[in-house]
């Protein structure tokens, strides 16, 4: 079977099978409430598109973004064992050498987060994630017209900042973020490029409600659903691909 043939959506091997527990559930890590959200899954040659339906625009914006996930995912590639024994690492890489496929990225998180497709609508601020957020968050701030703060890792923010340790996939981490980065009331998007286990977004998702911000959701490239990371997060989640495809490389 070729690259462009294997379904996006299977766990491999080198990651637990759907029914393994998350490990980052066994820490004392405060899991959060899981709030339904109406998304609606479609399949195509490579990839499961996940969209929001709501409303006479759908069918072709789902057209328009099927075409461009398709080809953000074959843009992706796999390292089995990386950063660690067991991980199957996703790389992200390949997408920003290409100004086409940048371009596709931004297009389909912009059509994505579009009320009109049942997403959350502009928010003031785009929150980026360390250090693979900051990749999209920026450029997807520019189109959009919002703007954009920095979650950075422990030590790297200067003045007074707001701090939460977590569990991630394939190691534990402490985010950090300016205590003045959000307004109180501001809308705020959380944007990362993967979500696994869920321990790094949920920990996002804290420092920004801690700061007064109005989560209004979060938005990733790919999401592990296998590993159910969207069950930590209490806002509602967007991901342009979901699963994982085997023998890529
Ligand atoms: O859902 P989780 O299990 O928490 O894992 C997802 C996080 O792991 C990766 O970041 P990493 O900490 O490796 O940082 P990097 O972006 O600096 O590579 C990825 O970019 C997410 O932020
Ligand atoms: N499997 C994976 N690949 C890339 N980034 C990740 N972050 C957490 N899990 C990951």
């Amino acid at each position: 079977m070729s690259p462009s043939e294997t379904t996006y959506s299977h766990p491999t091997s080198a990651h637990p099978p759907e029914n393994t527990p998350d490990p980052t559930l066994t820490s004392s890590t405060a899991s959060a409430s899981v709030e339904p959200s109406s998304t609606t899954t479609t399949d195509t040659q490579d990839a499961k598109v996940e969209t929001h339906r709501q409303s006479t625009t759908y069918s072709s914006s789902s057209a328009q973004l099927s075409h461009l996930t398709l080809n953000l995912s074959r843009a992706l590639r796999q390292f089995p064992d990386f950063p660690s024994p067991g991980i199957l690492f996703e790389d992200i890489c390949p997408i920003f050498r290409n100004p086409a496929t940048l371009n596709d990225l931004i297009t389909a998180l912009e059509l994505f987060i579009a009320p009109e497709n049942g997403g959350p609508g502009k928010p003031d601020l785009i929150v980026g994630l360390d250090a693979r957020g900051f990749l999209m968050g920026p450029a997807l701030a520019l189109r959009i017209g919002a703007g954009f703060a920095p979650i950075r890792k422990k030590g790297k923010l200067p003045g007074q900042v707001e701090r939460a340790s977590f569990k991630k996939e394939y190691g534990e981490d402490v985010f950090e973020i300016q205590a003045d980065a959000v307004e109180k009331g501001q809308k705020v998007l959380v944007i990362d490029d993967i979500i696994a286990t869920g321990g790094s977004a949920s920990a996002a998702g804290q420092l920004v409600r801690r700061l007064g911000g109005d989560l209004i959701g979060f938005v990733f490239l790919l999401e592990l659903d296998f590993l159910k990371g969207r069950d930590k997060l209490d806002a509602p989640v967007w991901t342009l691909l979901t699963g994982q495809k085997s023998n890529r490389n």
